[in-house]
């Protein structure tokens, strides 16, 4: 039976999105059968989605052929039970390019990244995420965040642009976005996609709900499913009370230990898959591991989380 087309499989997730870190040997290289078991693990732990070689799987690090090894590894552990949305990015022809090894590979979809290192305007912007979006059959989700962000009418540009289907916000300039949504829903009325991806998006998923978006990127998921799902599953059966015991105690505090150091955002993340078990290696440079007393910190957060899930923290 084909699968259904992307926008539907996302609408309206049983779990949360999963953002596998990539795994590296002890030389550096990949290691792809230890990010097969991440990524088969987080699909059998409830992940929806899986978002692979994105920024939490260092996309930054990765050549091309390893970036497409890591696509098809990714495809073949998710073994069509959730679809696999792959990283695209740096200038249009680079991000074409990844574009089209994700096609190979058999991902589902592609969520593009802000084109590298230039301060573009609105219309060169829109002309980029055209080209993408032109380059192969895959739908597409644009990621706004440091040199990607958008007005409102350039969002309705990209809703009109045939082949993207939504828009994954890593700025968090809620005003901004209430201005999107509401453009959209006027001049282009469909069913255009809205994600949180704000790093350790739990911490301001509350207040995304409130503008109608439901859809989350979550970190935490790769080294804590069960606190990940705990709070997904809090959230879409409305039980304020455990979403508050977990933000109080758990995501609130791991943000604040994500925010001690530059590059954590992954390090950190990765770390912990390493503390839950699996051998996923070191970051790749310019990243660097986050310092043993952070570890030791994330340790007992770790520990702290699972036991608010029993309700006796
Ligand atoms: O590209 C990425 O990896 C992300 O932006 C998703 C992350 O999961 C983000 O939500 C985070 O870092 O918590």
């Amino acid at each position: 039976m084909t699968p259904a087309p992307l926008a539907a499989r996302l609408r309206d997730p049983r779990g949360p999105l999963f953002f596998p870190v990539t795994a590296y040997g002890p030389g550096g290289s990949l290691d792809l059968d230890a990010y097969r078991t991440h990524v088969r693990r987080g699909v059998e732990a409830g992940a929806a989605a899986v978002f692979a070689a994105c920024g939490t799987g260092e996309f930054h690090a990765l050549l091309p052929e390893e970036f497409e090894a890591c696509v098809r590894a990714a495809v073949e552990a998710a073994d069509g039970r959730v679809p696999v949305v792959a990283g695209a990015g740096y200038g249009t022809a680079l991000a074409v390019r990844y574009a089209r090894l994700a096609e190979a590979a058999g991902a589902d979809g592609l969520l593009a990244m802000p084109p590298y290192l230039v301060l573009a305007g609105q219309e060169g912007l829109l002309r980029h995420y055209r080209e993408v979006a032109a380059a192969t059959a895959l739908p597409v989700i644009v990621y706004q965040r440091d040199n990607a962000v958008f007005t409102p009418e350039t969002v309705v540009g990209l809703a009109r642009t045939e082949g993207v289907i939504g828009l994954k916000d890593g700025l968090g300039d809620l005003d901004l976005m209430q201005r999107v949504v509401s453009a959209v829903r006027t001049e282009v009325p469909g069913d255009f996609l809205y994600f949180n991806g704000l790093p350790t998006a739990e911490q301001t998923q509350l207040a995304y709900r409130a503008l109608g978006i439901t859809l989350y990127s979550s970190a935490v998921f790769c080294f804590a499913p069960e606190i990940a799902l705990a709070f997904h599953r809090a959230l879409r059966t409305g039980d304020l009370p455990v979403a508050h015991r977990l933000l109080d105690g758990f995501y609130g505090p791991f943000a604040d230990l994500r925010a001690q150091g530059r590059g954590y955002a992954v390090s950190l993340v990765k770390a912990g898959v390493r503390l839950r078990g699996l051998d996923v290696g070191e970051v790749r440079p310019p990243l660097h591991e986050p310092a043993d007393d952070h570890v030791k910190q994330l340790a007992r957060l770790i520990e702290r989380g699972q036991a608010l899930l029993e309700g006796d923290a």
